[in-house]
């Protein structure tokens, strides 16, 4: 346990929301805590010692179906085939039609609106079908397989079966990452999967291997097995993990996102040099504390302009992009922001981040530049790592409503004229490319669906788009997180509060609100040897 509160640590960046993990002991007993907020609030060292057993599975979560409720943290679990827990990290777009599946064929109660609880239902469903008392490797294949051809997606997955192994495996175009790797230890070889090779990294392990778009990779006590599951098709990762969603210290199908990320710094310097000529009136390139800070290094070393840290990221205030409701992402820019007049007055400065989506940070830190004294209302340049950010995400970033993209229906002046700048320099879609190519070439295309509204999964139409952007915009989810809605996590999870003092002698309204739960789940004896099986997923 707590090397998986160590691995989602390190994966915080991708999920501010919740976070939990399951683990597996004697017996295929199941152990689990989860809850919202970030890591560091979720677990503390109790929950930490009762998370027994060597294998486990953990997951940080950011909602991109359903709400923020914690009764849609992850893992998710099922008793039933065997005992299943099941994390995923991406976004499911058939999620009515399996829902109805799971509903009038395989008689599945959902207990929320979370897409990755039908996923495992799915999954739960497919195993179900073999009817089998005890299951094997290819038994786990077929009930994937039947997982790829139901459901429409992006979605990494790790699924822990009580008393028999891990499994990691991934969407057929392989939009989000997921990588895995093996650590000697005394007792035997302890494997990982994780979406982000940095905790595979940090944590000791070697021989770091993504898995591929239809493969899957299965974990037992005696083995590792791994299957291409559906002909290598259209590989088209998500480039955004690139621009911003990765941490630069991973490297995603072989691309290291810090280079990727100097290259996409290259390119921009490039754009600069283009849109202003001979006339670069440019005293200084700022970056947006954190992501654009590599590029930034890249562009002003490329431009020979001077790079200073104008703004001072707080660094207890995490990600805005990716947290709840339009009102906390302003007002937490202001929190995690201040700008240094030292660095602004009297200079025009050329301030680049990754990404204007919805321009939140973009207004802040112009009025706050232009507070703290930069020379003139020309000054402003921005720089978004990318091309227009003009169509919904719907694999796994929240970015479901084309009206609250700021460059929906304007360009670049308009942008500028929108955030308060004087200028904006956009990335070109194909440098972009060529940025995270260049590292990979055998990658031929990504997913830019985002910058060109190309969805490489199909299945998405005008109807599908219109709807997700009336149920996921900033004021629906909001009217909805604002519903008493007296889910409980027990419920959803066989909520047994029987070890309750032992864990936590605060009472059990501490414990419910914590979520942290103790089942039995099956009687299959679990001998691991003493290595550990650990899955870290977003
Ligand atoms: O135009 P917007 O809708 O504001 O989104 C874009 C901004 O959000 C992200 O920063 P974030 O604060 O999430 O994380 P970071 O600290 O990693 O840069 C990104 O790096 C941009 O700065
Ligand atoms: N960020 C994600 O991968 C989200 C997973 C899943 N769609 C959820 O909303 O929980
Ligand atoms: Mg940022």
């Amino acid at each position: 346990s707590y090397e998986l509160f160590e691995g989602l640590q390190l994966l915080q960046h991708r999920g501010q929301d919740a976070a939990g993990i399951v683990t597996c002991g004697q017996k295929g007993r199941l152990y689990q805590c989860k809850g919202n907020g970030m890591v560091r609030d979720v677990f503390n060292r109790e929950h930490l010692e009762n998370l027994v057993g060597s294998l486990g599975v953990g997951h940080v979560r950011y909602p991109t179906a359903g709400s923020s409720s914690h009764s849609e943290a992850q893992p998710f679990y099922v008793n039933s085939p065997y005992g299943i827990v099941f994390a995923h990290n991406g976004n499911l777009i058939n999620a009515v039609e399996l829902k109805n599946l799971l509903d009038f064929r395989a008689h599945r109660h959902i207990n929320t609106d979370s897409d990755s609880e039908l996923l495992l239902n799915i999954f739960a469903d497919n195993l179900q079908m073999i009817n089998k008392p005890r299951i094997n490797e290819e038994d786990i294949f077929t009930a994937i397989r039947g997982i790829y051809e139901k459901c429409i997606g992006g979605y990494a997955c790790v699924a822990m079966i009580a008393g028999f192994g891990i499994i990691g495996f991934r969407d057929s175009h392989g939009i989000r990452p997921i990588c895995y790797g093996t650590r000697k230890s005394p007792a035997g070889v302890d494997y990982m999967f994780s979406s982000e090779s940095v905790v595979l990294d940090a944590s000791g392990f070697s021989d770091i291997k993504d898995i591929n778009p239809g493969e899957a990779v299965i974990i037992t006590k005696t083995d590792m097995t791994k299957r291409q599951l559906l002909q290598e098709g259209n590989f088209t990762p998500c480039i955004f993990e690139y621009v911003y969603f990765a941490r630069p210290d991973s490297v995603i199908d072989g691309i290291s996102v810090y280079r990727s990320r100097l290259e996409m710094g290259e390119h921009l310097a490039d754009q600069v040099i283009k849109k202003c000529g001979d006339n670069m009136d440019i005293d200084v390139v700022i970056p947006v504390p954190d992501t654009s800070r590599v590029a930034a290094l890249q562009t002003s070393y490329k431009l020979k302009i001077s790079y200073r840290e104008g703004f001072i990221k707080n660094r207890y205030v995490g990600r805005t992009f990716i947290m709840p409701g339009q009102k906390m992402r302003r007002e937490n820019v202001r929190r995690k922001l201040n700008a240094m007049a030292l660095e602004f007055a009297g200079k025009n400065v050329l301030i680049v981040d990754d990404s204007i989506v919805r321009g939140t940070t973009s207004k802040e830190i112009v009025q706050m530049a232009r507070d703290a004294g930069a020379k003139k209302a020309g000054s402003h340049c921005f720089l978004s790592g990318n091309k227009f950010y003009r169509f919904p995400n719907v694999y796994g970033i929240d970015m479901p409503s084309r009206r609250e993209l700021i460059a929906f229906n304007r360009d670049e002046d308009l942008v500028a004229k929108e955030i308060g700048a004087d200028m904006v320099i956009y990335q070109n879609l194909e440098d972009l490319i060529t940025s995270c190519q260049k590292f990979n070439p055998k990658i031929k295309s990504f997913d830019c669906s985002v910058f060109d509204g190309h969805y490489v999964t199909g299945g998405i139409t005008n109807e599908y788009l219109s709807h997700l952007e009336n149920v996921r915009n900033d004021l629906a989810k909001s009217s909805r997180e604002n519903l008493h809605s007296p889910e409980t996590i027990g419920l959803h999870n066989n909520f047994r509060p029987h070890n309750f003092e032992k864990i936590n002698g605060n009472g059990v309204e501490r414990f419910e609100e914590l979520g942290c739960v103790k089942f039995d789940s099956s009687e299959v004896v679990m001998e691991l040897a003493g290595s550990v099986m650990i899955m870290l997923l977003l």
